[in-house]
């Protein structure tokens, strides 16, 4: 699914009102249909509707909801936040046709905001939609706060009020929804980490705009899903042996870390690679060879850490380098070393990551096409410090065109940063991944589909997306709470099933 900046949904639903043709009134009524549909689906019958309205087109549809839910018999009493001014044309035409159904319709225009609202009503939110163009203030920010402080259930429109789309709207007076019913696809502002107290759950609602404007434009972000998964994946071919799924090597562990070699060395082997090959301090050599005896294990001349290069590199299909690796000053120098001679993409994770941060001229060595995985403390490290993820995303799309290297930028919706300025957002996965040991897992996947010969991009995109629905069918299992990165790891057969 592509994702739209503001002027591009825009033009989208003038595109439709243009080529359907449909008049935009008409566009709204199918847009608040599907809102309708969805709220009555939800058999909320014995609450109330409170429905708020701005006068742009997002009230537009408020009013709309309103008149086909009073027609329904739902109780409903409508709010207008007064401007003024003349509201959009389809409102007003939609304010009339509600007149002819209820009187019950109120102007909010003092700042002493007296509504009541109880528990047991349902807040409409259509205050503001894709048409913000500065923060709200005034009666519109006491609004706000007013419904916030009520316990009342609170569907948004479009986007919570107050949301920009495309930019970080942080300490705004911002809707905090319960669930928001978007139009036709995710907007930016649903995606981001930091909007995660006001979006709840997200509903996107098909409002059937023209599929035309998607093959007539280019656009640069789009969530993964799994018809895209599948144009990736490669099935294997029957008569294949060990040497076509490739040699993958792992460089992790130091002492107290060996459980990330472990990790690592496991997803790895689950996740496709022909022959798995992982080394670590000598300290790690028994555990290793226990728990993962289908792996190879060299093991450093140091007991506790890394010092030296486990021999020729060159005999490696994939290399995936850091998991628990600590930043020891030897270390330091075995990574230093990888990043300058060697040529062919890496994945580097975690500590590797935090060893690039504290020689940052060794970030324009790194191979060409390498992986970075990066959660946002280890991107920060590695890129300066961001105020908002917004701009997270904009220095990790300059930098992955610049390094020329494919950024996994780790979150709930993972964003996947390539060297052609592309941007995915990962849509699997869930909070019981927010553990110990996750990322070690990713490493091994990554790793292991690099080995069997995966782009690195595509590597990326698939490995990222196998992660996260590993995690949500551990999850289901076993709850998120209890789940562990093990689970991860164990779950990864049944995730790759899912994805023929
Ligand atoms: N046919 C279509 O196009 C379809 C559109 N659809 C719906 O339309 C929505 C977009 O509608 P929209 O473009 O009218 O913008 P909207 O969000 O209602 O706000 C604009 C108004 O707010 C005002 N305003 C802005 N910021 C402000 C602030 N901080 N404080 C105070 N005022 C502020 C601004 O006034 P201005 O400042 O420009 O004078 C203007 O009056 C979209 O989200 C979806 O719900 C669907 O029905 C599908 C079909
Ligand atoms: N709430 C969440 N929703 C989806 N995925 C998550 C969530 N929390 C964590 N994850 C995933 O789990 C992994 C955690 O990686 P990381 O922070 O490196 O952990 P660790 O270093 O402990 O292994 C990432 O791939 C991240 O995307
Ligand atoms: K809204």
């Amino acid at each position: 699914m592509q994702i739209l900046s503001r002027e591009q949904i825009q033009a989208w639903d003038q595109y439709t009102i243009y080529n359907e043709p449909i008049r935009s009134v008409d566009l709204m009524e199918r847009a608040a249909t599907c809102c309708f549909d969805w709220i009555r689906a939800q058999h909320w019958r014995g609450h109330s509707f409170k429905i708020f309205c701005g006068k742009g087109n997002n009230g537009g549809d408020g009013l709309a909801i309103a008149r086909m839910l009073l027609q329904a018999g739902f109780s409903t009493i409508i709010y207008i936040l007064e401007n003024g001014r003349p509201g959009s044309p389809d409102f007003q035409e939609n304010l009339q046709r509600l007149h002819e159904i209820t009187t019950d319709i109120h102007f909010i225009q003092s700042e002493n905001i007296v509504i009541s609202i109880t528990e047991t009503d349902i807040i409409i939110d259509a205050l503001f939609g894709s048409g913000l163009n500065k923060p709200l203030s005034g009666i519109a920010a006491l609004l706000v706060e007013h419904i916030n402080s009520a316990h009342a259930i609170v569907v948004s429109i479009d986007v919570p009020s107050g949301l920009f789309l495309d930019k970080s709207s942080k300490g705004h007076p911002i809707i905090v929804a319960d669930h928001t019913l978007t139009f036709q696809v995710y907007k930016l502002c649903l995606l981001v980490q930091e909007n995660a107290p006001y979006i709840g759950r997200i509903h996107i609602l098909d409002i059937q705009l023209h599929p035309g404007f998607l093959k007539d434009n280019i656009f640069h972000k789009e969530l993964t899903e799994p018809a895209l998964i599948r144009s990736i994946f490669k099935p294997r071919n029957e008569f294949s042996h060990k040497g076509n799924f490739g040699h993958a090597l792992l460089i992790t562990g130091s002492y107290g870390k060996i459980g990330a070699a472990v990790l690592a060395t496991r997803a790895c082997m689950r996740s496709g690679a022909g022959l798995t090959t992982v080394f670590v301090p000598r300290c790690g050599y028994s555990i290793l060879q226990s728990v993962a005896p289908e792996a190879m294990v060299m093991t450093d001349e140091n007991d506790e850490h890394l010092s030296s290069l486990p021999g020729d590199l060159d005999k490696y299909a994939a290399i995936g380098i850091g998991p628990g690796i600590g930043t020891e000053e030897a270390t330091q120098k075995m990574v230093s070393f990888i990043a300058r001679r060697y040529t062919m993409p890496l994945v580097i994770d975690a500590d590797a990551l935090n060893i690039l941060s504290l020689h940052k001229e060794l970030l324009t060595h790194i191979p060409a096409d390498s992986i970075l995985t990066p959660h946002p403390k280890e991107f920060d490290r590695l890129f300066g410090d961001h105020t908002n993820d917004f701009d997270r995303l904009s220095t990790a799309t300059a930098k992955a065109a610049e390094l020329k290297c494919i950024i996994v930028l780790k979150g709930h919706h993972t964003i996947i940063a390539t060297p052609g300025r592309q941007i995915f957002f990962n849509n699997t996965g869930n909070a019981g991944m927010a553990k110990g040991g996750s990322g070690d897992v990713l490493t091994g996947i990554l790793t292991a589909l690099r080995a069997q010969g995966y782009e690195s991009e595509k590597a990326a995109i698939l490995g990222v997306y196998i992660h996260g629905l590993a995690g949500d069918l551990a999850a289901s299992k076993l709850s998120m709470e209890s789940m562990l990165a093990s689970d991860i790891i164990e779950a990864i057969s049944l995730a790759f099933p899912q994805i023929y």
